[in-house]
Order: structure tokens, then C-alpha cells, then sequence
């Protein structure tokens, strides 16, 4: 299956995500304060351009069913993801508003327009290719780390908040992207696939450098204001 291709392809970028140590610790329970501050700073700005995304999806969609599930995911990225935000305030000791108005820092921006590329000149396949890598890496890492965990691991509600469909009930919006995509896939020439593969990686990429920002704190060199 398509999905299964794009999956493996994208093993090392997951692998390298796994190993970053952001996200290693996460597991351990311990990740400096600045960093998680930067991460909710950037990750409200990016969830808002995520939102705008998923309204783009609304547009181009063909069914009520499609645009109900686009809907959903607005409401999701505006609203519920941030209760996973305050989860990671609290730890750090901060408050969740001073970040409301944050300037995309250099690796937000690049994310939110390689996003919004997908939109401008894509259909709904290129659009769940390029917002795939967001909840699949997160289901990853977060059914990784569950296992290891410490009981008192202060993130494990954070993880758990990100676990997806334990039950495989198949109604979860990675399962639903992918099977998008993989309905699509025996019609597309091998070269359309390869675009929607592109976009796809490219994302994963994203998601590691994404990290990798708030971890080693990346701004823009020259501040206007
Ligand atoms: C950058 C980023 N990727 C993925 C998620 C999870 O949806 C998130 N909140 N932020």
C-alpha cells in the first residue's frame, strides 16, 4: 500500500525524531524549561497556520463527509491542542497566553509555508501528505515512550494526549489521511506519487527540525522591533 511506502521511506527522518533530545527527554521526564517555552510559543503560531491549512482542505473538498472531517480538525488544532500546551506550561512554569502573539521563528516559518504551498498548489491529496507527518510523528513517538515511561513521568498525560487510535478503530484523522491516500493511489502515475511523497518527507523533516528549534533555541539573527 501507498501509506506503507511513504511510512518506510520516512523510517530514518522517524528514527532520528525518536533520537533527538528533545524527545528523549520527554521520556526521561526531564526537558529544560526554555525549551518547552520556545516549543509552545512556536507550536501556537504553527497550530494556527495548521488551522488555515485544514480550512484550505475545506475549500477543495468534494463532499459534506470530507468537509465535516476538515472541520473537525480546525476545531481540533484551535482548540483541543491546547490543553495539550498546558500541560507543558505548567512543567515548565509558565503561563500559556504570553505566548499567544509570537513571531514565527525561522523554522515555523518555513514549516507553515511549505504547508501552505501544498494548498496553493495542490488538491487534497498533496494537503494530507504535507499535515500526515504532524499526528503520525507524534502517534509514534508517544506509543514509544508510553512504554517506557516512569509512572511519574510528568509529561505522560502530554504523551497520552497524542497516542491516537490504541483501539484501531480507525476513525482517528492519521488512519483516515492515509486511507485518503491510499483510495487515491491506484490511479496516480508513479510521477504524482512521487510528489505526494515529497511533500510527504518533507514534513517529517520539518517535525525534527521543529524540535530541534526549540531545543537549541533558533531565532532570526536580526530583530526588527
Ligand atoms: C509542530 C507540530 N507537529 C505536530 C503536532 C501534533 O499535532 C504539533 N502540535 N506541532
Amino acid at each position: 500500500m501507498f501509506s506503507e511506502e511513504i511510512k518506510q521511506a520516512a523510517q530514518p527522518i522517524l528514527h532520528d525524531i525518536q533520537q533527538h533530545p528533545f524527545v528523549q527527554g520527554i521520556q526521561a521526564g526531564k526537558v529544560p524549561s526554555t525549551a518547552l517555552a520556545v516549543y509552545v510559543e512556536q507550536d501556537t503560531c504553527f497550530l494556527n497556520a495548521f488551522a488555515k491549512v485544514f480550512a484550505g482542505a475545506l475549500v477543495k473538498s468534494q463532499t459534506t463527509e470530507r468537509m465535516r472531517f476538515f472541520s473537525e480538525q480546525i476545531q481540533y488544532s484551535l482548540a483541543d491542542e491546547s490543553a495539550a500546551h498546558q500541560i507543558l506550561c505548567d512543567i515548565a512554569g509558565i503561563e500559556l497566553t504570553e505566548h499567544q502573539h509570537a513571531e514565527p521563528r525561522p523554522l515555523t516559518a518555513l514549516y507553515t509555508e511549505h504547508l501552505f504551498t501544498a494548498v496553493r498548489e495542490g488538491d487534497l491529496l498533496d494537503i494530507a501528505a504535507v499535515v500526515l507527518p504532524c499526528p503520525w510523528t507524534y502517534n509514534e513517538i508517544s506509543r514509544a515512550i508510553v512504554e517506557n515511561a516512569a509512572p511519574d513521568n510528568p509529561f505522560l498525560s502530554w504523551i497520552e494526549f497524542y497516542q491516537g487510535d490504541e483501539e484501531g478503530t480507525g476513525d482517528d484523522s492519521v488512519t483516515q489521511l492515509f486511507a485518503m491516500l491510499d483510495e487515491a493511489a491506484p490511479k496516480l502515475s508513479a510521477q504524482r506519487k512521487e510528489e505526494i511523497t515529497h511533500r510527504f518527507l518533507r514534513s517529517c523533516e520539518l517535525e525534527y527540525d521543529f524540535w530541534e528549534q526549540a531545543y537549541s533555541q533558533k531565532d532570526w539573527k536580526y530583530q526588527w522591533k
